[in-house]
């Protein structure tokens, strides 16, 4: 049956996402070149978009001259809808609204949210965009899949023209406890949004429990109250007549793929080692540069383990590869300032004019030769003070399948609840980032092989298309 006010035709399933798969650049001379962008999520669901009729719904990147159409780019096997946004959008909905008020109160007020409501009107603006644009690229009863923070109200303004949809939402960053969420003066607006969905998927079991809370204390819906596990026990929320589904789905990576991409690259491992004066220890970083990811975190015991003689920074080097990140966000530029006075002044304090101890970068770096830097490191330090998941450290473990390394993980990050083998530490703890770091480096190469051997079969067993498959199939069960 056709539902009035929507097209016959269309895709069966359709990715509603911030980002589209593909990044448009725009050259000097003014010409547009659309680039595939690698990320996990085109990964994930290139198989369900390839075999059913699939669509993706999502922006550019670039700011549209006032708003206009998209032209559409030619992606094989998906049909891509832009959504454009203006230059003010990108401001006051990306910049504004999205990380500069829901990012930092999801990630335990790392910094001040601020709330605005122009920025609020241009969320749910630009979320009503996305909503229509899904609505008219979905076929009859298909399924969507919509990603993220920046679009939790997307799936109530879908389902308000499309009710023959089943619409699912997965959300990538920490979902807060009541007493945070409730600070949004917008609250009940945001979770009635999400409500419009069948399946609401976050990663971790505690997400999808504070969900439930809030649903409750909040709109004093009927919820289920047993335990939720990762991909079997699920929650429920009675809303408008409907059982909204919850369940955690921790994402993952194409283990298979980053192994035997990292397994090729080697030779171009040693010859980075060899780069960088065949240092005794090479620590690695890899990141985003965002607040959240404890960049700072590990430079600042570098600073304390060289001070006491725990490592020897003529025998260390750490290479940090940050890629830029909303930098226009205030707490972003002030992030960045304060990084790179850390790494001046740990290479004017312990370096040498030949041999400074902090390599830094400030620029993405191909797919090749970051997984050759997973390959040649001794030690991945990943320290997020708050994390919805992490891939770095999953690709990091995949890339080992030679055992080498070893994995300094945050406890507060999503992935360290699957890595229980990786040298967890609590970011807060300045002693206990010390230790971990300094165990990471010394430990016997027997046991550290022995933990990477748990931990590279856990990434290799637990890959992204187990993420998408759950979470689809579970979306599917009850139509
Ligand atoms: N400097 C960099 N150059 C290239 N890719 C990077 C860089 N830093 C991070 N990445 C990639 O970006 C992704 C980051 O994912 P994740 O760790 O989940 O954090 P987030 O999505 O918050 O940035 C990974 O796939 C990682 O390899
Ligand atoms: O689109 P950007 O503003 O450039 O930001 C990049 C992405 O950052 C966030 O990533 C999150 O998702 C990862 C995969 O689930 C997860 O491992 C990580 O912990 C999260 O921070 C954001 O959620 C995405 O929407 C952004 O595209």
């Amino acid at each position: 049956m056709t539902a009035p006010g929507h097209p016959a035709t269309g895709a069966d399933f359709v990715v509603v996402a911030n980002r589209l798969p593909v990044d448009k650049k725009v050259r000097p001379d003014g010409s547009v070149v659309w680039k595939r962008s690698p990320g996990g999520l085109v990964t994930a669901l290139t198989p369900t978009l390839e075999t059913r009729s699939g669509a993706w719904v999502g922006w550019s990147g670039s700011a549209s001259q006032d708003g206009s159409p998209e032209e559409k780019p030619d992606v094989e096997g998906i049909d891509i809808h832009p959504v454009p946004l203006s230059a003010a959008e990108v401001e006051d909905y990306y910049e504004g609204f999205s990380n500069a008020t829901l990012w930092p109160l999801f990630h335990d007020l790392l910094v001040k949210p601020e709330y605005r409501h122009d920025w609020w009107e241009a969320y749910v603006r630009v979320n009503r965009r996305f909503a229509e644009t899904a609505a008219s690229a979905a076929a009859p009863n298909a399924m969507v899949w919509v990603q993220d923070y920046q679009l939790l109200l997307v799936p109530a303004m879908l389902r308000e023209t499309r009710p023959d949809l089943r619409i699912g939402f997965f959300l990538h960053i920490p979902f807060p406890p009541t007493e945070l969420f409730s600070q949004l003066p917008w609250r009940t607006d945001l979770l009635e949004g999400l409500l419009g969905a069948d399946l609401l998927g976050f990663h971790l079991p505690g997400g999808a429990e504070n969900f439930l809370t809030l649903a409750r204390r909040l709109l004093g819906t009927r919820t289920s109250n047993g335990p939720i596990t990762a991909r079997e026990d699920f929650g429920a929320v009675e809303y408008d007549g409907r059982t909204v589904k919850v369940g955690s789905f921790p994402i993952s990576i194409d283990s298979a793929d980053v192994a035997a991409q990292a397994t090729a690259a080697a030779d171009r491992a040693v010859a980075i080692r060899a780069e960088l004066g065949d240092p005794e220890v090479l620590l690695l970083g890899v990141d985003r540069l965002d607040y959240t990811k404890g960049i700072d975190v590990r430079l600042a015991s570098l600073e304390r383990l060289f001070a006491s003689g725990r490592l020897d920074p003529a025998k260390t080097v750490m290479v940090q590869l940050a890629s830029p990140s909303r930098e226009r966000v205030d707490s972003y530029i002030d992030m960045r300032n304060r990084i790179e006075q850390m790494v001046g002044h740990l290479n004017g304090k312990y370096g040498t004019v030949a041999r400074p101890p902090i390599r830094y970068l400030l620029q993405p770096v191909a797919r090749d030769e970051l997984l050759a830097y997973f390959r040649a490191a001794d030690v991945m330090l990943v320290t997020p003070m708050r994390d919805g998941m992490n891939l770095v450290a999953k690709e990091y473990l995949a890339a080992r399948a030679d055992l080498g390394g070893a994995l300094v993980l945050s406890e507060f990050t999503g992935a360290a609840a699957e890595l229980g083998e990786a040298y967890l530490l609590n970011p807060y703890d300045d002693r206990d980032v010390d230790d971990a770091i300094e165990a990471a480096v010394t430990d016997p190469a027997e046991a550290r092989r022995e933990r990477m051997r748990i931990l590279h079969d856990q990434v290799m067993t637990n890959d992204v298309d187990l993420w998408a498959t759950s979470f689809l199939d579970t979306l599917a069960a009850d139509a």
